[in-house]
């Protein structure tokens, strides 16, 4: 891993404000239990990613945050309320979405190069195409060396832009990740979070993104949805991000704008911790 890549910055011209890609109504999600009453673990989720809008979703440990992305990925059917894409009511996996989990997806036994064109492989495009653009793609993430590399031949952060590239070969007007680099080394990861901005800026789409970190939530996000303590757990507090775009991730903490924002969230974040801190004691 270079980690002396330069930490890109991000424009704001493919960033095209107004809509819903995604909104999720009155979401509950259950999980049934042997010989218990189903637990419920979210209720009365109301959220939207709005075009061009990147939003973080943050709280306590086990309170619904990947429930919520899995419901917005159709990998997860609402017990009660609606997820709807564009307008549409979601039946079954939502293909308007391109996804990126904290666990590796590439095969062990392709390259770099044919992980990134399966995706486009899959839905149909022929393999003269799908290889050169996906050659275009890991030289948008820095990996134009590496293309014939395995993914056991590639260091963390590569094989995350590995997976970036794979995502965004598609062009998905939703992107959704959950804790995207929580697997990688501190300054990985900010090159990673840059990155990601970089690449958004450029190609737009809305993101929802599960973090545990509050720093990246306010360093990244326009939005930020902090839900409560679970079980059946709800939003508790929303908040917009108005810091200046470009954000320079080396910098962006040292400002004023950053700092009060965190204050603000954490403050409701802390409550919700604290809540489930006594719940799980007293279990
Ligand atoms: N398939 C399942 N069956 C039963 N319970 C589940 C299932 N999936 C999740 N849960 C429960 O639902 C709750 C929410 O889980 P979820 O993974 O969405 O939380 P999270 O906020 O993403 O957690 P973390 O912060 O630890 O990553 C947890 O209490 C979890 O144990």
């Amino acid at each position: 891993m270079n980690v002396s890549a330069p930490i890109m910055g991000e424009g704001s011209a493919a960033r095209e404000p107004g809509g819903s890609v995604l909104t999720m109504k009155d979401c509950e999600a259950r999980f049934e239990q042997p010989g218990q009453e189903p637990y419920v673990a979210v209720r009365g989720i109301d959220l939207a990613a709005d075009v061009g809008t990147f939003t973080s979703v943050v709280g306590p440990t086990g309170c619904g945050k990947s429930t919520i992305l899995n419901m917005a990925a159709g990998l997860l059917k609402p017990a009660s309320g609606a997820v709807d894409v564009n307008g549409q009511r979601l039946r079954g996996i939502n293909t308007t979405a391109g996804y990126l989990f904290q666990q590796d997806a590439l095969l062990p036994w392709k390259s770099a190069l044919d992980n990134v064109a399966l995706a486009l492989r899959y839905s149909g495009t022929p393999r003269r195409a799908a290889r050169n653009k996906a050659i275009d793609w890991l030289d948008r993430v820095g990996l134009k060396h590496f293309a014939d590399r395995y993914p056991a031949q590639l260091s963390g952060g590569q094989r995350r832009r590995v997976a970036m590239a794979q995502m965004w070969i598609k062009q998905p007007q939703l992107i959704l990740m959950d804790e995207p680099f929580s697997a990688l080394d501190a300054q990985t990861r900010l090159i990673m979070q840059s990155e990601l901005l970089g690449l958004w800026s450029t190609i737009g789409g809305s993101v929802l993104f599960v973090t545990h970190d509050l720093d990246e939530a306010v360093a990244m996000s326009d939005e930020i949805v902090v839900l409560s303590a679970g079980p059946a757990s709800h939003v508790a507090g929303r908040f917009h991000v108005s810091i200046d775009r470009p954000r320079n991730l080396l910098d962006v903490k040292q400002t004023e704008a950053y700092r009060e924002t965190y204050d603000q969230v954490w403050e409701c974040l802390k409550a919700e911790v604290i809540k489930t801190q006594e719940k799980n004691a007293s279990a």
